[in-house]
């Protein structure tokens, strides 16, 4: 059987993708595949770090937060992100896969805070590390947190898991005429503003040479070909 492409990687997931087909929340169906495609990946033995989204339980921009003040929002934000990852860690264990959460705000009644070296420490034990509440500071989001903890952990590539299946010219559920990159510079991203992921994210990862992987976490396989270094998804690139 042929190698993974990589031996450390930061797996993002989407928050919204967890919903499925449901108007918000954890569909349950759909964290059980996702789970599935985790476990199949971390069984190949690559160490394996994930940062989930909130965006299926709160958003700090959203509708819902108007009104409110901003970084009040955005610690709603980072607790929802906080539910996310205790849920995917629990359908992890569920499936034999041993994974620990660290918090990035201190809620040490709940898990773990994030310390670096016991972060990596879990990764070279072979177990799955889910970054949780962001970067821990309002203003942010979590695929800036990839970014963050991508770079921190020393890992070769964010691997960004999406509802659609790369790095379109303009967003594909909006604009039926966009086109899919296979491959794009991380400075064409930030001119063209593409706003699959947000500019802060594109511009740490440009600094620290850290590549990006956007692909679908809907289509079944997406993931695994990804890891295998097979053609899929939109490879974003200094
Ligand atoms: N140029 C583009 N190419 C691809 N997708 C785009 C583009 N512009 C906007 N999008 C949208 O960006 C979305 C990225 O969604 P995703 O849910 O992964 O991000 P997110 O905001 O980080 O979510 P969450 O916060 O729930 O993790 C896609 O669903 C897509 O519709
Ligand atoms: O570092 C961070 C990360 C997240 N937030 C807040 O949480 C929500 C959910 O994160 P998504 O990346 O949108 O899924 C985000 O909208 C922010 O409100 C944050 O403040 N800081």
């Amino acid at each position: 059987m042929t190698k993974p492409a990589y031996k450390r990687v930061l797996l993002k997931l989407s928050g919204e993708a967890l919903m499925g087909d449901d108007p918000f929340g954890i569909n349950r169906a759909t964290i059980e595949r996702m789970v599935a495609d985790v476990a199949e990946i971390s069984r190949l033995g690559v160490e394996l770090a994930i940062v989930i989204g909130g965006g299926n339980i709160f958003r700090g921009v959203a509708p819902g937060a108007q009104g409110m003040d901003r970084a009040t929002a955005d610690y709603m934000g980072m607790l929802a992100t906080v539910m996310n990852s205790l849920a995917l860690a629990d359908a992890m264990r569920q499936v034999g896969i041993t994974a620990r959460v660290m918090s990035a705000i201190g809620i040490e009644q709940v898990v773990e805070p994030y310390v670096r070296p016991k972060a990596l420490q879990y990764l070279e034990e072979g177990k799955v590390v889910v970054f949780a509440a962001g970067t821990g500071n309002p203003f942010f989001t979590t695929d800036t947190a990839a970014a963050l903890r991508g770079s921190e952990i020393g890992a070769e590539i964010v691997l960004k898991a999406t509802k659609v299946d790369g790095v379109y010219t303009a967003d594909p559920k909006k604009d039926l005429n966009a086109t899919r990159f296979s491959t794009i510079s991380f400075d064409e991203a930030i001119s063209r503003h593409l706003q699959v992921m947000d500019a802060t994210a594109f511009a740490l990862c440009r600094d620290q040479k850290l590549p990006i992987k956007v692909f679908s976490i809907v289509k079944p396989g997406a993931l695994k070909n990804v890891i295998m270094g097979a053609d899929e998804g939109t490879l974003v690139h200094v």
